[in-house]
């Protein structure tokens, strides 16, 4: 039997009512379609049924599904660290906002023809767990976190979700604004920790998705001068048109983190308070913890490989703070009074759009970094 519990949607393809389609099948327009990957590193659209709304439970129309590196790197790696591993077919996408078509029993806050972003992590929310009682419900044990292994994505056409875990787009926001929600999220959850101030120097290493709302969002704060670093000049350009004002600095390959850090605080005019480290690449963190100041601070937003080897007594004898961050908590209203607010605009991050129908095609997109995509996204 298929589970349409929100709390248990590991539906598993042996069940019948699941199908993966035969390459070239056109499915019809009402057909709940999704991208699925698997632990053969293979991607392929499935057809699921369309669920019905349980008590508490709202059913959406996915409207708009960013692809965050995350779905390719479980679909190309099929784990990310020891604990998210793909070992059964598994529903992508995470970044999506939506528009309600019916409500379960006692949803009183939303009707048919609402917009919404969708939070990609619904936490257990019981007052027992220390982690969702005092907010922090990133750390929830229990949470399901959409389309991490195993639970399904929202990348498909109709998605059930708690009716809490909505956040409502207002009408100058678009679908795909509301969507850019979930990777403004992670930067605005680093931002917050970091305690960045206005008119601090910041360095953003990586000029990714991430490393690009990470660039918004601590200009929004008020940082300057801010440095960008990246491996590939497009990406240093497409920044740059991003927020002129920023000023960017190639990492060439081979270079030490001290050669490096000298042209950032060069670019700088001076070393920097805060580095918010967006690759995750260990010769990145180093360069990070070369380019901050006495007492500043290195916030490492990138997830890397299980061990790494730390500049320690640099890090000692410079009073230098490490922190991470991992996903975010109570941060899609900000995000949404940020974007609607005009504080930050996200438009521009959207390179490439593909129809539901096409989403395989999207995701060899995504994956191919000579198709200079930077956010990927799927309409419906
Ligand atoms: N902490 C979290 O909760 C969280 C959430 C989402 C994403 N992430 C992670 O954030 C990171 C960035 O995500 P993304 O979607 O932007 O990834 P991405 O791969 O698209 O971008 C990373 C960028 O870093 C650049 N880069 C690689 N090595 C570099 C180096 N040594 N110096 C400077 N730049 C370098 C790459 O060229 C690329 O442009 C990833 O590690 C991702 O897994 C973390
Ligand atoms: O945007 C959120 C991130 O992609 C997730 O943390 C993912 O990488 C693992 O669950
Ligand atoms: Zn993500
Ligand atoms: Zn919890």
């Amino acid at each position: 039997m298929v589970n349409f519990q929100l709390y248990d949607p590991r539906q598993v393809l042996d069940d019948p009512a699941f199908r993966i389609l035969a390459e070239g099948e056109k499915p019809g327009p009402e057909a709940n379609i999704a991208a699925f990957y698997n632990p053969n590193h293979e991607i392929h659209l499935v057809e699921k049924p369309r669920p019905k709304p349980g008590p508490g439970q709202v059913l959406l129309h996915v409207r708009a599904t960013g692809i965050c590196g995350s779905d390719v790197h479980f679909w190309k790696h099929g784990r990310i660290g020891d604990s998210m591993v793909v070992t059964d077919e598994c529903g992508s996408g995470h970044e999506s906002a939506g528009e309600v078509v019916e409500v379960g029993e006692g949803v009183s806050q939303w009707k048919p023809g609402d917009r919404v972003a969708i939070e990609a992590g619904v936490p257990c929310s019981q007052a027992s767990c220390d982690y969702c009682r005092t907010g922090r419900y990133n750390a929830c044990p229990d949470v399901v976190f959409f389309s991490t292994p195993p639970f399904h994505g929202t990348l498909t056409r109709w998605h059930l979700h708690p009716a809490q875990w909505l956040h409502r787009i207002p009408d100058n926001m678009t679908y795909e604004e509301g969507s850019l929600c979930e990777p403004l999220a992670v930067a605005l959850a680093g931002i917050e920790r970091a305690g960045l101030r206005l008119g601090d120097p910041v360095l953003v290493c990586g000029a990714g998705p991430i490393g690009l709302v990470s660039l918004l969002s601590a200009r929004a704060a008020g940082a300057e001068p801010i440095v960008i670093t990246d491996l590939f000049q497009s990406r240093l350009d497409f920044a740059k048109k991003l927020v002129p004002g920023v000023r960017t600095v190639l990492i060439e390959r081979g270079t030490t983190p001290q050669r490096q850090a000298s042209q950032i605080k060069e670019a700088a005019e001076g070393p920097l308070t805060l580095a918010l480290e967006c690759t995750g690449v260990e010769s990145s963190v180093h360069t990070a913890a070369y380019s901050v100041k006495f007492g500043g601070k290195v916030f490492i937003i990138g997830v890397g490989k299980n061990e790494q080897v730390f500049p320690f007594m640099h890090l000692s004898a410079n009073e230098i703070d490490v922190s991470f961050q991992y996903r975010y908590a109570n941060q899609y209203p900000k995000a949404i009074r940020l974007i609607s607010g005009g504080l930050i605009d996200v438009k521009p991050l959207v390179t490439h759009r593909f129809k539901l129908e096409d989403a395989i095609s999207a995701f060899h997109v995504a994956a191919d970094p000579s198709q200079g995509a930077i956010k990927v996204q799927i309409h419906d």
